[in-house]
């Protein structure tokens, strides 16, 4: 198992700014990872998330072993090859996604069991299926261990039985993982909002060993402030000198006040699924294209971004793009907002360097 070298650079209150060394690149912490689920980043290019400044992208077992099948990417190379993405990638281990996605799923000690939502076919998920699938076919540099995320609200027993479960599946990523040293396994604390689930969770992970520890079972429903409320213990349990990845957050608000509570890592559907739907995330808050008060703004979303999909284009071209259901709205509206959350990240990263993260989440707070 590899632990990724992490620097720390700089520290502001819980906060920390660094870099993971992965092979395939650098990771600039806190780090915005865009979700390529199945095997594509929805509707951009892998230059275009490039040029957005990702530094790392998030692929998903349960989807790309429904389709193509994992083993296919595999005879083609590996997921990196396949989708022609030459820097590091996170894949989620397929739990979570079953119990979202799939219409039968039924979970057991030895596996999960349930039917594909795309033709009802029965598959297995066990612990070890599902590093062979992350590891070995579609060959991911960061390998998320198979949990059970408790579905919000969860009494204290229920949450306690999942977490149990996630910490005996660790224990058998584990050993699936073996001495791998180039890729890097990383465990998820599960919990609910419980204290003493999240302490023991992060106990049993510890007792493990993993080169990363997620934050599970959040941003599952129960809004920002319960969430806020995990992360003013939950964070703090964790190994300081390894990183910490907050799963499917967030709203930019939701990241900043995560970053000020000590996570390195964020993932989230949020700027793609958005941006298709007409919507830009801006400094001062989102804006939906739609709207007729932009059909003869000529002012671009944000003139001083790199990305020409925030300065190069108008909002009224893309008010009409989105209006006319055009595909380019859906690529430049996508485009924009990775660069936005990248940016965001870019700024955080600063801020906590120059030790002015207060006044930059105060700022931020007030503008959204
Ligand atoms: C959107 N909210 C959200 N909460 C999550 C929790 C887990 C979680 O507890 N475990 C795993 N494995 N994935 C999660 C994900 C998927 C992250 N791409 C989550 N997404």
């Amino acid at each position: 198992m590899a632990a990724f070298p992490f620097r720390i650079d700089a520290r502001d209150g819980r906060a920390r700014t660094g870099m993971i060394q992965t092979p395939r690149g650098e990771i600039r912490t806190p780090a915005f990872m865009p979700v390529g689920t199945a095997g594509t980043v929805k509707a951009l290019t892998v230059d275009q998330v490039r040029q957005a400044q990702a530094d790392i992208i998030l692929g998903n077992t349960y989807h790309l072993m429904l389709r193509p099948t994992a083993e296919r990417v595999a005879r083609l190379g590996g997921l990196h090859k396949f989708m022609r993405w030459d820097g590091p990638i996170l894949t989620d281990s397929g739990g979570f996604q079953v119990m979202s996605l799939s219409k039968i799923s039924k979970v057991k000690e030895e596996a999960v069991t349930f039917q594909s939502h795309l033709d009802g076919s029965r598959h297995v998920l066990s612990p070890e299926r599902s590093i062979e699938i992350q590891a070995d076919l579609l060959g991911s540099d960061i390998v998320m261990q198979l949990d059970e995320c408790v579905a919000w609200p969860a009494e204290e027993p229920r949450a306690a039985e999942g977490m149990r479960l996630s910490a005996r599946w660790a224990e058998r990523c584990k050993a699936a993982f073996g001495a791998r040293d180039t890729q890097a396994l990383f465990g998820i604390q599960q919990g609910s909002v419980y204290e003493p689930l999240r302490r023991e969770s992060a106990e049993r992970l510890i007792e493990i060993g993993f080169d990363g520890y997620a934050i599970g079972g959040l941003a599952v429903g129960e809004g920002h402030a319960a969430m806020c409320e995990v992360l003013d213990f939950a964070p703090a349990m964790l190994p300081d000198e390894r990183p910490r990845y907050l799963m499917g957050v967030g709203k930019p608000i939701d990241i900043v006040e995560a970053v000020a509570r000590g996570v390195d890592m964020f993932d989230c559907v949020l700027p793609t699924r958005s941006g298709r739907h007409g919507q830009a995330w801006t400094w001062d808050g989102p804006i939906n294209l739609k709207n007729a008060r932009f059909a003869e703004d000529e002012a671009p979303l944000d003139e001083a971004s790199p990305c020409p999909a925030s300065s190069a284009y108008s909002k009224a071209y893309l008010h009409h793009l989105v209006r006319a259901d055009e595909i380019l709205g859906q690529v430049l509206l996508s485009w924009h907002n990775v660069a936005f959350f990248e940016g965001l990240m870019a700024a955080l990263r600063q801020a906590i360097a120059e030790g002015r993260l207060d006044a930059f989440r105060k700022d931020f707070a007030a503008r959204q």
